[in-house]
């Protein structure tokens, strides 16, 4: 079998490819960072270690893809694929769009079936988005020759610093969820996936509890001048603020999706716990990259307490605080801090919380903000 994925990154490389890997899977990986492809393409191997033990896994059989430069290769790829999975971030896709188009216009003219494309991305309905992508421009008729399930994908892979480039440390944990509807035909075999009726209560259980407590802590901790989510989770206050942050979206989860409460509690703790990894060295850049996406209309802040005002009628004051301090979230090395500092000096605080969510004064969320800033 033949899997095409976008992105040999660390999720890339660390956990899609493992698990594609070990399902019998042949993985071309496609990416624009020619020093990996090349290095993949003379290696055609690399080792997963796991964090605090003494496993690994080594993965072969890999290749690599320019996803640029080697346009044509690429088609022909995807023409030939049992499946196409992407990592490369959410604000990625629609730069990914037109080679997936171009493959699947190839496919068009064979006999191949319909071909899975599962985004994997820490985003509600990355696939969906991708195909909206697609379609735009390939027309509805691609369709016919391809399927864009969503999908959850949970693994914490740091930024890597192995001797050997292509190597990844990871957790040992790890989900990945599959919607079924969306699929035309065979479910693909792959080892570890869950496939669900309704992705909707995994995909915000897991974006609003590990990735909201992520940001919570790696915005708290920037704002207290930490560098690691180590020296971060080592500060007693952060760990309390990202409970309690917890404890709000996990009020909105068990009242919207029924979680059982003691079960719920026991995923946040569970999470507290994975932050908190002696084994794994993590950096609160790596964590709070992209604020700006961050503190999107649906994303991991936003949109649960947004959630959280319309069901319990009160102001979630942990999240909120959460959202005040990526407000301020400062770092000159990422585009998004750079151009939402910018936002902030032009409009203030809340005029670029604004611009940001689409949000106007009538909102609660904007309400409770502005009162905080006064
Ligand atoms: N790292 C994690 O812990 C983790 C866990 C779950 C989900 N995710 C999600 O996985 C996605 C990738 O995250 P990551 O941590 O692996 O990031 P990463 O930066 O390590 O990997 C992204 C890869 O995409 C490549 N890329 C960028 N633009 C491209 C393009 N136009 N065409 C092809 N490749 C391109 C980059 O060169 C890079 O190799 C994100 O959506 C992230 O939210 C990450
Ligand atoms: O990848 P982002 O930027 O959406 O979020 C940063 C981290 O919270 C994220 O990568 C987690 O490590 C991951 O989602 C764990 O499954």
């Amino acid at each position: 079998m033949k899997a095409v994925h976008f992105g040999a990154g660390n999720i890339g490389r660390g956990f899609i490819g493992e698990l594609l890997h070990k399902s019998g899977y042949d993985v071309r990986f496609a990416d624009i960072n020619a020093e990996v492809i090349d290095e993949l393409n003379e290696k055609r191997s690399y080792t997963i270690h796991y964090a605090g033990s003494d496993k690994q896994v080594e993965v072969n059989g890999v290749s690599g893809i320019h996803s640029v430069e080697e346009a044509g290769q690429l088609s022909a790829a995807i023409r030939e694929a049992d499946l196409v999975t992407t990592a490369v971030g959410p604000q990625v896709l629609p730069h990914i769009a037109p080679s997936i188009a171009a493959g699947l216009k190839e496919r068009s003219r064979t006999d191949n079936p319909p071909l899975p494309v599962i985004a994997c991305e820490n985003m509600i309905g990355g696939s969906t988005r991708l195909k909206e992508e697609v379609v735009e421009i390939a027309g509805e008729e691609i369709l016919g020759v391809s399927c864009f399930p969503d999908s959850a994908v949970d693994r914490i892979v740091p930024i890597q610093n192995n001797e050997a480039m292509l190597d990844v440390s990871v957790e040992p944990y790890f989900e990945w969820v599959v919607e079924k509807k969306d699929f035309k035909g065979k479910l693909p075999d792959i080892d570890g996936v869950t496939y669900v009726e309704d992705l909707e209560p995994y995909i915000e259980r897991k974006l609003f509890t590990v990735n909201t407590g992520h940001a919570a802590v790696a915005y708290k901790g920037a704002e207290k001048g930490y560098e690691t989510i180590r020296e971060a989770m080592d500060d007693k206050e952060v760990v309390e603020h990202v409970r309690r942050t917890l404890e709000e979206t996990g009020k909105v989860l068990i009242a919207r999706y029924g979680f059982e409460k003691n079960s719920h509690e026991r995923y946040i703790e569970k999470i507290i716990e994975r932050f908190n990894n002696p084994d794994l060295s993590d950096f609160v850049a790596r964590v709070g990259r992209g604020p700006i996406r961050k503190l999107g209309p649906y994303d991991r802040l936003v949109k649960p307490a947004r959630t959280y005002i319309q069901t319990m009628h009160e102001d979630p004051v942990n999240l909120i605080e959460t959202i005040m301090s990526a407000l301020t979230y400062e770092n000159s090395e990422d585009q998004e801090a750079v151009r939402l500092k910018e936002l902030r000096t032009r409009m203030g605080t809340l005029g670029a919380f604004k611009e940001i969510t689409g949000l106007d004064d009538r909102d609660e969320l904007v309400e409770a903000i502005a009162k905080k800033l006064d």
